[in-house]
């Protein structure tokens, strides 16, 4: 297992799959759509992304240390990597970490990964048409959400960029803007409901 706080390793044209998240804490909704993504998307490999901060959100997270350490207690699979890349870059905004990842890594193919509701909130984010225009997005359903990503502002400026579900595998040598919404057997976890259980005990 590499250093969380290290550069990962980009390996000359690899397919890599990005899971950003605040993972406060981890859980095994992350782990499903990222076993998912490997096998749908047919990426080399995933890295997660525990962010130093999602910028949209008022409340601070637990320590950066603590979440990762969390996550690799949830995710332990030789194709994917928790990494606490964001801080390393100095990036919290998706744009900008993408911009310093494709600067990084030139020979590595990204693709950004997302649950059902950040489509549905993705043009609320900074520079959110650039990041739809640098890098393939896989969407992975998530119970009560599949209808507001359909009909989300992002999936509707870009229906002519949509991959169907049938040909998932074409995402990752697909050039941007591209996009492809997948089905799967759902996970009902979320991190809201894990930290409201640990406040009741
Ligand atoms: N159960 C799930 N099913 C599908 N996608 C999920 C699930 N849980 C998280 N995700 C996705 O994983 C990414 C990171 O999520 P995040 O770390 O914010 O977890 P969360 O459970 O949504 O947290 P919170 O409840 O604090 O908002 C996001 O793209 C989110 O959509
Ligand atoms: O760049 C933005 O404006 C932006 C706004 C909201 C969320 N994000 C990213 O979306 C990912 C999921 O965030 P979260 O907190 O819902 O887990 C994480 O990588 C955040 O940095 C990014």
């Amino acid at each position: 297992m590499t250093d969380a706080w290290a550069y990962p390793k980009g390996r000359r044209g690899e397919v890599i799959g990005l899971l950003g998240g605040s993972f406060d804490p981890a859980h095994e909704g992350h782990a499903n759509i990222t076993r998912q993504a490997l096998l749908r998307f047919e990426l080399d490999r995933v890295w997660w992304l525990v962010s130093p901060g999602n910028p949209l959100k008022a409340h601070g997270p637990a320590p950066m240390a603590e979440r990762l350490a969390a996550a690799r207690e949830v995710i332990d699979h030789p194709r994917v990597e928790v990494t606490g890349i964001e801080a390393r870059l100095g990036t919290r905004y998706t744009a900008q970490t993408l911009a310093a990842l494709r600067h990084r890594y030139p020979a590595t193919r990204f693709v950004w990964l997302m649950g059902a509701d950040n489509l549905a909130q993705l043009h609320l984010w900074q520079d959110w048409r650039q990041i739809m225009e640098s890098v393939p997005v896989g969407v992975l359903a998530r119970p009560g959400q599949r209808i507001s990503a359909r009909l989300s502002v992002a999936a509707r400026v870009y229906r002519g960029a949509r991959i169907p579900a049938s040909q998932s595998r074409r995402l990752g040598a697909a050039d941007a803007p591209a996009w492809c919404f997948v089905n799967l057997p759902m996970s009902p976890a979320s991190s809201t409901a894990l930290r409201a259980a640990a406040a009741r005990r």
